[in-house]
């Protein structure tokens, strides 16, 4: 299978990669005054391309925030957020909505496909509402991957749960996006299909040259992203590369402590 031809893995002049997203002493802060809350609290962070970077901590500690901030999904409060290097601030609205489109890929816990398309049509809406045609080649690639058989003629209420997420990760990519942001993917699939999804994360890294970022409280899950990056309070406390179930289980206590 081949590397996708354009792609995250862009170097700056000095040679150095230029990581995927960056953040740069990311506040943000919800309302103000006595019930102001510091959800986001100095976070600098790069989160490399083609590598797969999983988000934990417990509830409460920011990484909705963090994710929905990275995404462009939200602003800052103060701080900078990069995609590539363009700065998501110096964006219009438009322009950021634009790059949302074309340049990031969405998985919701919830799977949020449209009931009335196939997997097929889901898999290639956001080509559709950018009045796009999918690259064929690439759509072959991506379902080949999605392992979904003969299944892409069916509606998402034909589809098991396991499959209609792996739907939602094939809309996610089919605009070979720059990185893939996963919230929680597998929080609503029972642990075998929660596991197949993890490996199709994982394979979407290793043979797709993807950059995936996922929110997770599960520490197997964990255990599929080359780091962790553990947030409490806001505040990246740890990063752990080359997670294990254990090792991070192991942070997850020490930090509970
Ligand atoms: N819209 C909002 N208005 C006010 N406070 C908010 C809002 N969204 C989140 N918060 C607060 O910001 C903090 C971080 O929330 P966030 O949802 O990012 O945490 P999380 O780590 O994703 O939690 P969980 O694991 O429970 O989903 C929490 O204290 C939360 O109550």
């Amino acid at each position: 299978m081949s590397a996708p031809t354009t792609g995250p893995a862009r170097t700056t002049g000095s040679g150095e990669v230029t990581p995927a997203v960056r953040a740069v002493d990311a506040c943000k802060v919800y309302g103000a005054g006595d019930t102001a809350v510091t959800a986001l609290d100095d976070v600098t962070l790069d989160l490399p391309a083609g590598r797969f970077t999983a988000i934990m901590g417990p509830s409460g500690s920011g990484k909705s925030t963090l994710m929905h901030c990275l995404a462009g999904l939200d602003t800052l409060t103060s701080g900078r957020v990069l995609i590539g290097d363009t700065d998501l601030a110096a964006l219009s609205d438009r322009e950021r909505t634009l790059l949302r489109r074309d340049r990031l890929g969405f998985v919701f816990q919830s799977f949020n496909l449209l009931p009335t398309l196939s997997a097929e049509e889901n898999i290639t809406l956001p080509c559709d509402l950018a009045g796009r045609r999918p690259d064929r080649e690439w759509f072959q690639t991506v379902v080949d991957n999605l392992a979904l058989g003969g299944r892409l003629s069916h509606r998402p209420s034909e589809l098991s749960g396991g499959q209609q997420q792996r739907v939602a990760v094939g809309r996610a990519l089919i605009s070979r996006p720059d990185v893939v942001f996963a919230d929680e993917p597998t929080g609503a699939l029972d642990s075998k299909a929660g596991a197949e999804l993890l490996r199709f994360l994982r394979s979407v890294v290793d043979d797709l040259g993807q950059t995936v970022v996922m929110v997770t409280h599960d520490p197997g899950a964990a255990a599929y992203a080359d780091s962790v990056v553990f947030l409490v309070d806001g505040r990246v406390v740890e990063e752990l590369e080359a997670p294990t179930r254990d090792r991070v289980l192991e942070v997850m206590g020490r930090l509970a402590s």
